[in-house]
């Protein structure tokens, strides 16, 4: 520790010193066993704590308990657990937990006994963690350190880029956060380590390709420079300021790859995030290796991963398809004519030479018409009920029409012509709600409804047939035309047009009518597992939602069918955060969702520092992402209600929240039209839920935007 002073140059009071010594002596006796003891030191180090913290002093008590069994003193055991542990038996939850460290008592070798994991040095050690913990709690000092923080971050991003991304040391230590085109990025951009914090940035680039010694070229990554200070908040303000975009111009590759670095300023321990933010101190940087792992180059489709990994998955994916070609025409040589035979007069001949003139089909201008080679195979992409995901398109992303046939003659002009087989159109069917793009950008189309569909590759047209000619003529047709060949036996064939090879990106958006959004954290997932049957993740760390978790509400029927009915589909989407219209944190992927969401349902929780200001946040980042989303009729819910400060100032909240966004709800239309002739318009809300952001807008602040029909006060719980 005094190294790393001395080596960091942060600056340690005497007082900091004294106090991790004793919090040192205190966790240790805990992990050797010595409960007692460290219940005495808390005491002295922190008065009144434990009596305050009665989990904590349970979980103490229940140590030495554990330790006079394993040193087999059964009686003392039993004696200890009287006096100091059944105490706690008022309370149910302790009573269970009673039971499982009595039950140690019925075995001779308690080791062996299914409740063996009380004995572990694991428990041991999760109960002076957590001691530690409330002791720095206690004293107003934050319970994970800086360095705790970034670990536990940095593992939570190794995961998430899963050997994916690249990490690239260049030189000068700076680091280069960059991703391979065949590697996925949406993660990239989600944690969005491309931050310019104060000083330093952590420049983001994307691979460019190769240049012509085979190494890797970078190029910067358009809009990966805004800073953002909500990265900083979420990797936990371990205050990554990173050096300079300048090395952009050199050339990293693979090779240099070593470790995952981290650059602290100075003292970072010991000051604020707003003091950090606005201090002129200069920053030192201090590597610290994580050691992440070596760039793996992930195939593009793995199902073993899709599984693992779906919210990366489900809802996009890119396939190649590709139309038939078309089939060949052939060069024909009239029949060769038949000498008359002696036996037939003039009347014969004639009418042989009308009958044959007459077999042949015919244009309107006599000319006869040649057969042509087959039209190769068009693609169309439909959207199909029955499918409800594009999983399959990652276990299989190339579909390839058939080709046309050739003419099927034999070189010689006969009566039957035969054009070449037409090959038949493939339709690939996709869940409904899917939308179709080209990979580079361009929207195709949005298949929202069942059967709506798309012609994305179209055939190449069969070849047409051409007559015998002679050679001179010929030579120059094949000069002016480049779409002739011979074949092996030296004739000349004329080519059906290739088909188009395309490739595609799918899109999924949910259809829901009411979409929940809110901050992570908020209690989207509760609320939803709470009003219907859906069983989504619910925990309290940020982002346990990674991808829309669907509900139905079933209604009351007492409304009566039809339009008033209070049916509906709800979608608990993942939390957002500031810079979610960037891609941070994910966020365009989930906030593309709310296309087809017909109402939102703001979900803020009460109990947060600063409920009001949170709930603005992600009114910004809808507005920033498509101004539409701000003129659907909402509704905010003030969540977690059951703690007591969040009930205290919720009459205040909800002022403060009706404030922001003038009275009245907007039609979708501008037209004047009530709040339910908007909430009930699916068929402009989904046309207008297409539309790209229009250019002429005027842009509007949140606050001349509709405010929410209702701002209610629950408690899910
Ligand atoms: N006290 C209290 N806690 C709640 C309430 N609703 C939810 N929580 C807790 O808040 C935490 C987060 O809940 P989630 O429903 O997972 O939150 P979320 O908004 O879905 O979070 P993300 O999926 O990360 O976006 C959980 O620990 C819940 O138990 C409530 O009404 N009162
Ligand atoms: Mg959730």
């Amino acid at each position: 520790m005094e190294s790393f002073i001395a080596c960091t140059g942060m600056k340690q009071s005497d007082d900091h010193m004294e106090d991790m010594a004793k919090r040192k002596g205190i966790f240790h006796s805990a992990l050797e066993g010595n409960a007692l003891k460290a219940i005495e030191l808390t005491e002295q180090l922190a008065p009144g704590l434990l009596d305050k913290n009665k989990d904590l002093h349970f979980d103490l008590l229940s140590l030495h308990f554990v330790e006079l069994v394993c040193s087999r003193k059964c009686t003392e055991a039993l004696e200890f657990a009287q006096n100091k542990l059944t105490p706690f038996g008022k309370v149910q939850k302790y009573v269970e937990k009673l039971e499982d460290f009595m039950a140690l008592l019925a075995y001779e070798e308690p080791e062996k006994s299914p409740m063996f994991h009380l004995l572990s040095l694991e428990y041991r050690q999760h109960v002076a963690d957590n001691l530690n913990r409330a002791i720095l709690a206690y004293s107003n000092l934050p319970s994970y350190s800086a360095v705790e923080r970034l670990i536990q971050q940095t593992t939570v991003v190794r995961q998430c880029l899963n050997g994916k991304v690249h990490f690239f040391e260049c030189p000068s230590s700076s680091l280069v956060f960059g991703k391979s085109n065949a590697s996925r990025c949406c993660f990239l951009g989600g944690f969005d380590l491309s931050l310019s914090a104060t000083v330093k940035k952590l420049v983001c680039c994307e691979e460019k390709g190769k240049n012509k010694d085979g190494k890797l070229q970078w190029k910067r990554r358009r809009g990966a420079n805004s800073c953002s200070l909500s990265l900083l908040k979420m990797l936990s303000m371990s205050y990554c300021s990173l050096p300079t975009s300048s090395h952009l111009n050199s050339k990293f590759h693979t090779n240099s790859l070593t470790s995952f670095s981290w650059y602290f300023p100075e003292h970072f321990l010991l000051k604020s995030c707003s003091q950090r933010r606005s201090g002129s101190e200069s920053y030192r940087h201090y590597p610290l290796k994580c050691g992440l792992a070596r760039v793996k180059e992930a195939p593009l489709t793995n199902p073993d991963k899709i599984t693992s990994e779906p919210h990366k998955y489900f809802d996009q994916v890119i396939i190649t398809v590709r139309s038939g070609d078309g089939g060949h025409g052939a060069v024909l040589s009239m029949p060769v004519q038949k000498g008359p035979s002696k036996s037939t007069g003039s009347y014969n001949k004639e009418k042989e030479k009308a009958r044959k003139k007459s077999s042949y089909k015919r244009d309107f201008d006599g000319s006869i018409i040649l057969p042509m080679g087959g039209h190769g195979g068009d693609v169309i992409v439909y959207a199909d009920e029955g499918k409800d995901s594009l999983l399959e398109f990652h276990r299989k992303s190339r579909y390839n029409a058939k080709r046309g046939g050739n003419v099927d003659a034999m070189g010689v002009l006969t009566s039957q012509l035969h054009d070449g087989f037409v090959s038949p159109t493939l339709r690939i069917p996709v869940p409904v709600g899917t939308v179709v793009k080209h990979k580079r950008g361009k929207f195709l189309a949005d298949l929202a409804h069942p059967g709506d569909e798309i012609l994305v590759a179209r055939g190449g047209q069969g070849g047409i047939s051409l007559l015998e000619m002679p050679e001179h003529r010929r030579n120059k047709m094949m000069s002016l035309t480049p779409n002739v060949m011979r074949d092996d036996s030296d004739k000349v064939l004329v080519l059906g047009q290739p088909g188009e090879e395309v490739s595609l990106q799918l899109i999924l958006r949910i259809v829901a009518d009411v979409g929940l959004v809110g901050l992570p954290n908020a209690g989207k997932s509760t609320l939803l597992a709470a009003i219907t049957l859906a069983k989504p993740d619910i925990a309290d760390y940020p982002f346990t939602t990674l991808m829309p978790n669907l509900g139905r509400l079933d209604g009351d029927p007492s409304l009566g069918a039809g339009k008033y009915s209070s049916e509906a589909t709800l979608a608990d989407l993942p939390g957002l955060i500031e810079g979610a219209h960037l891609g941070k944190g994910l966020g365009r992927n989930f906030l593309r969702h709310l296309r087809r969401t017909r109402m939102l349902v703001h979900v803020v929780d009460a109990a947060a520092e600063d409920p009001v200001n949170d709930y603005r946040t992600v009114k910004e980042e809808l507005r920033m992402y498509n101004p539409d989303y701000l003129e659907r009729p909402s509704i905010v819910v003030l969540n977690k209600i059951d703690i007591r400060e969040a009930m205290g100032r919720l009459p205040s909240l909800t002022r403060e929240i009706w404030k922001i966004g003038r009275g009245k709800i907007a039609s979708l239309t501008n037209s004047g039209d009530d709040v339910q002739s908007g909430f009930n318009d699916s068929e402009r809300e989904s046309g207008l839920s297409l539309g790209l952001p229009d250019k002429d807008r005027k842009v509007k602040e949140i606050e001349e935007y509709p405010c929410p029909l209702a701002v209610v006060g629950v408690s899910v719980l």
